[in-house]
Formats: C-alpha cells, structure tokens, sequence
C-alpha cells in the first residue's frame, strides 16, 4: 500500500512530544512491513537538521495558492533514520516555518492551514497519489476537507483519509479568514453544525472537527479514551460530532519503537540490561547521579519525564517531588512549560531546591538525558489529569521502572495496579494506579510503591520486570492502523 502520514511532527527531527515519536514510530512500522511510506512536514528553522541524512531540493517551484494569489515553496527530501521525508519551504515574508519554535505563534491556525493547503498542493503536482493519506490532529484538519471539496475535482478522487487525534484540548478554533485564505471560500456553506462551526462559537470554525466530519476514518490514542471522548466530557466540546460520526470512530493504542526505547540496545545509557540482566539496571541509577549531582545511598529514585502543563496534573507532579523528599526518597523532573505561570513556578523551585542533594529539576527539552532517567529511575510517576495514550509509562515498563499512574485515558489500558487490579493476575501486574485528582490519592500510591521498595526489594524488582514484559511495540497497532486503511482503500 502507498502511505502518506502528513503531521507537523516526526521524532527526532521534530519533536515537541509524544505525536513526533507516534508519526514516525508508525511511519517506521509500515515501511518494515513493506509499505510505501511517506512523510509530508514542514520545514522548520529550529529542527534537528543533524537527523536529516541526503537532504536535497526535491520540487523547485511549488506555488501554493493562498488568498487570491499563491506562495513560492520549495520542497526537501532527506531521509529520517530510514524513513523518507518531505520538508515544505515556504518563501514569503509569512516566515510560517522560521520562528525559532513549533508552535505558540499567535498566528498557528494561518501556519498549519498553509501547510495542509502546501501539502495537497505539493500531492497533486507531483502526481503523488496514495492509497491512504494518514493525518494528525487540529494543524492536518483541513486536509480531508480540502481534499473532498476541492482536490477530488483535480484527479485526487482515489485517496482516502485516516485522521488520528492526539489531543482533543486543541482543536484549531479560529475565524473564517482561513476559509479564504485556502480557497475553500463558501463561508456559509462550512459554518455549518454539520461541517466545520465550532460546536459552542457559532462564528468560528473548527479545523479538527473538520477533520473528524471529512475523514474516512478518525480515531484517538487508546481504547479507553475513544470511549472517555464520547462519554465523558473528554472531547472537549467534540462528544456529540464523535456520536454522530461513531461508525467511523475508535480507538487504537499507540505503540513504542524498541529499536530506539528498549534498554538492551539504547545507545544513550551507559549500561544495557534486560530482564535477564536487570541487576545491571542499577548501574545506570548511579551514572544518573553522577550527571545530576545527586547523592549515591541506598534510596529510591522516583521520576517525571514531559511536558508541564495542565493536562499532566503539574499540582501532583510537584506534590509528588515533596513526598518523595518527605519519604527519604530522590527526585528527578524533565520537563519544559510554554505557560509562563507554569514556567516561572518551576524554575522558582529549582532555585529553592538548587542545592538539595536528592532533587533535581531539568527544565529544558533533552532526548538524549531522557533515555537515561527512564533507564536510571525505579519508580515513574504520570498523575496526568487526562492522557489520550501516554507513552512515557510505556516507556519506563519497557526500562524496568515502575509507573504510578493515574487512571484515566490509555494509562489504564496499559498499567495494571499491583494490589488491586481485578482483570490481571499478580504475576501480570506491573504498576499502581489511583483515580482521584488530590494529593492524597497520588500519596496512597506513591506510599505503596515505597513500602514495596522498603520492605521487600526482592518483590519490588519482581513487579518491575513484571512490567518489561509487556508487549507495547508497533505489533499489534500497526496490525490495527493496517486494517483500518484496507477498510477504507478505494
Ligand atoms: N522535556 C523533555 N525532554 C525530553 N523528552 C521529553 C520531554 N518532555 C517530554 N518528552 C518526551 O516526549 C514524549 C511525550 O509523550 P506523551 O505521551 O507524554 O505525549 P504528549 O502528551 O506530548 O502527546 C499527546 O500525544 C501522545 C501521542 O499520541 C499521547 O501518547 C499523549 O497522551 C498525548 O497527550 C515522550 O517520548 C517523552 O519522553
């Protein structure tokens, strides 16, 4: 089948967070199974060119219609770690992709518009045409409706569209400029309920509600929170456009890529181990206070890795840093705000903890250190508030760190509580989970995970090789994604 994943991220060349490691995780995946592949991104000034191997200019002079005129692009090909990439450059003094950071620009809706337009554009001029188109969350939702309300017209009447929500939060809720802007023009005829109006502001359109009305398929990140969309107030203002589209609606279960997050081959930690080998584990702990200063004795080392925000429960994630110290337990954060209120509390609290020998607060994005924590913790906590999927519990299961997790979204698909998991035998359960959003509730779990660790570290090891077991490679969703895009092939 012939693939094209249109996304405004792929790790590690691009990558903000967890869609970056899912776009080219899956891309990787199919393309192994034999697949034509393909990724469509825009070219950013601020990307890791150094992951980029054979960049050239592919297309010269792609004119993207845009208002009444039209943008000179260019277009880069280079491949990512073996998968093949477009980059989309525009020239124009919109500077859309030259601004130092992926998003946060007060002008994102016009940007990722532009670059849906640039890259159906670029699809039909150079006669690429894919079985499946495959696109990403609120910056991809105007592909599908572009798509059937113009490029069908233009020779694209084969393709067909699976639209993949990470994040129902952001939703590209903006005015009827981009309307015109990309030419689909007919205000009236898309401010409508049934198409892309906003289902609470009856003047704004919704770019991924456009995506759920036009997509062939559409799905978010795990089972449980296909369901929490639908049901609970999860889709942020989308649960009755899902109800009205629930026939072409689920939920698949990401994946991780275990040839770049798997303890026996990570090139980023000083010692290797499996579950074979898991004493060896320890000898990442200590490289890991080494780099952070952080005392060696004989405790514990509990750790966050991802981005602060609201959605992962932050209240907690500092909670959880003050419990740790108060159980003579360490502490290390990895993590990066783009709210400022956010943003200047932590760096207010690594300040205040600047010298304290069992914390550390990391407040900038770094891959490389990441594979360290996940490989040099024991204990791993996501208090998230919502979490469409997760992967940083998945990775730290794969590295024999135990997750405490609450349960909400795709954390309660994949961690099963260690005491009180009723659907998984003891010698299934790798984890510990608590439900409510308070302090206590967070503590209870982080007080059974210690006492684990305290009093019976034969028992506390058990649960975390218990939990590298797990099987949460591309397997089986790429089995899933697969089927999905036979059932809906022309
Ligand atoms: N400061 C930092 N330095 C280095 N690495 C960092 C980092 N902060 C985060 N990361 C990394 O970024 C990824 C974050 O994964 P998450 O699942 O938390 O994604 P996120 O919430 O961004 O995305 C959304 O999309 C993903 C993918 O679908 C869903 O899993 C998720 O629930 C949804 O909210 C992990 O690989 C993590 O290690």
């Amino acid at each position: 089948m012939y693939i094209v994943q249109i996304a405004s991220e792929c790790a590690p060349v691009i990558k903000a967070g967890g869609l970056g490691d899912v776009v080219y995780g899956l891309s990787r995946e199919l393309d192994n199974r034999g697949h034509c592949v393909e990724l469509i991104l825009p070219m950013y000034d601020c990307m890791r060119y150094d992951h980029i191997w054979g960049m050239h200019e592919a297309y010269r002079d792609l004119w993207v219609p845009w208002y009444g005129g039209a943008i000179h692009c260019s277009v880069f090909y280079g491949t990512v770690h073996g998968v093949k990439c477009f980059f989309i450059q525009p020239h124009s003094g919109d500077n859309f992709f030259n601004r130092g950071h992926y998003y946060g620009a007060l002008d994102d809706h016009f940007r990722f518009a532009f670059f849906s337009k640039a890259a159906l554009e670029f699809l039909l001029k150079s006669n690429k045409r894919p079985d499946i188109i495959h696109c990403h969350d609120w910056q991809t939702g105007l592909i599908p409706v572009m798509l059937y309300e113009m490029y069908k017209f233009h020779g694209m009447d084969r393709q067909r569209v699976c639209y993949t929500i990470h994040n129902f939060k952001h939703q590209g809720i903006t005015g009827i400029d981009v309307l015109w802007a990309t030419g689909l023009n007919n205000d009236l005829y898309y401010l409508n309920y049934d198409r892309l109006q906003d289902n609470f502001n009856g003047s704004a359109i919704n770019l991924m509600k456009g995506g759920i009305v036009y997509a062939n398929y559409v799905n978010t990140v795990s089972p449980h929170h296909a369901w929490e969309a639908r049901f609970e107030n999860e889709g942020y203002g989308l649960g009755h456009t899902l109800e009205v589209h629930q026939q072409k609606f689920g939920g698949i279960l990401n994946g991780l890529d275990y040839s770049i997050w798997s303890p026996e081959v990570d090139r980023y930690i000083p010692t290797q181990y499996g579950v074979e080998d898991f004493e060896l584990k320890v000898q990442n702990k200590k490289a890991l206070r080494e780099r952070l200063l952080l005392r060696d004795e004989d405790k514990p080392l509990i750790a966050y890795i991802g981005r602060l925000d609201d959605q992962k429960g932050v209240h907690l994630v500092h909670h959880a840093m003050y419990y740790a110290m108060a159980r003579n337990a360490q502490f290390v954060l990895l993590g990066s705000a783009t709210a400022p209120d956010i943003n200047s509390w932590f760096w207010h609290e690594k300040q205040h903890l600047n010298h304290n020998p069992d914390v550390h607060l990391e407040l900038s994005f770094n891959e490389e250190l990441s594979h360290l924590i996940y490989a040099g913790a024991d204990m791993f906590v996501v208090p998230s508030n919502y979490e469409p999927c997760g992967l940083t519990q998945m990775i730290a299961l794969k590295y024999g760190t135990v997750p405490i997790v609450r349960g909400v979204g795709g954390l309660i698909n994949t961690v099963f509580d260690k005491d009180y998991d009723q659907f998984h035998r003891p010698e299934e359960r790798n984890g510990y989970v608590f439900f409510q959003t308070d302090s206590s509730a967070l503590e209870s779990a982080m007080h059974r995970a210690l006492e684990l660790w305290y009093t019976n570290r034969e028992g506390f090891y058990q649960l975390a090789k218990q939990g590298m077991r797990y099987d949460y490679s591309w397997n089986d969703p790429g089995d899933k994604y697969l089927e999905v895009y036979d059932f809906i092939k022309a």
